[in-house]
């Protein structure tokens, strides 16, 4: 995909804007759609705008079902190569892409622990991170009080949110 602009964002149809914008948050096109309705847009960060007040709106069933959308990370869909492109690009970034099976199996039990407590998968912006940092993270994260958990895990939807929207825009996220 090449970088856009803003008018060329704003000059947009409804379906042409789905199809570019519908996985900036994992597997939610709803959200892109209900954020078209808004536009124009003034720039990239106003657009993102729209995309984090559509979540944060939502009554916690809601923000608890944009998790669930999320596949695991390093889990069976990366397996069976059936991850979204952005989720697959992302894994890789993170060499969840040529993990060891010690390795994978001991994230897939963290993975399973931290959905049995908190009915949600575990959320990380996977990109700029490590088998490492993700495993610490998922082990650290296990032991919070569930409303917390909730808050720290929409926001990292955010900053993948983020991450996949400067991308497409062409932007450098540390410009935004
Ligand atoms: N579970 C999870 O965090 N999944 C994701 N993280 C990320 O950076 N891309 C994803 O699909």
């Amino acid at each position: 995909m090449q970088a856009m602009d803003i008018e060329k964002v704003n000059s947009m149809d409804f379906g042409e804007f789905v199809d570019v914008f519908g996985n900036v948050i994992e597997r939610c096109p709803l959200i892109a759609a209900a954020v078209w309705s808004q536009r124009p847009f003034s720039n990239l960060e106003d657009l993102e705008k729209h995309f984090f007040a559509f979540i944060d709106a939502l009554p916690q069933s809601g923000q608890e079902g944009i998790l669930r959308c999320h596949p695991d990370l390093a889990g069976r869909e990366l397996q069976r190569g059936t991850l979204t492109a952005e989720s697959q690009r992302e894994q890789r970034s993170a060499g969840l892409t040529s993990l060891g099976a010690d390795e994978r199996l001991r994230l897939a039990e963290l993975n399973a622990q931290y959905r049995a407590r908190f009915g949600f998968p575990f959320v990380l912006a996977a990109l700029l991170s490590d088998p490492a940092a993700v495993r610490r993270e998922l082990a650290r994260r296990l032991h919070r009080p569930p409303a917390q958990e909730l808050r720290t895990a929409l926001g990292e939807v955010k900053k993948i949110g983020h991450l996949r929207l400067a991308d497409l825009l062409g932007a450098h996220s540390a410009g935004l």
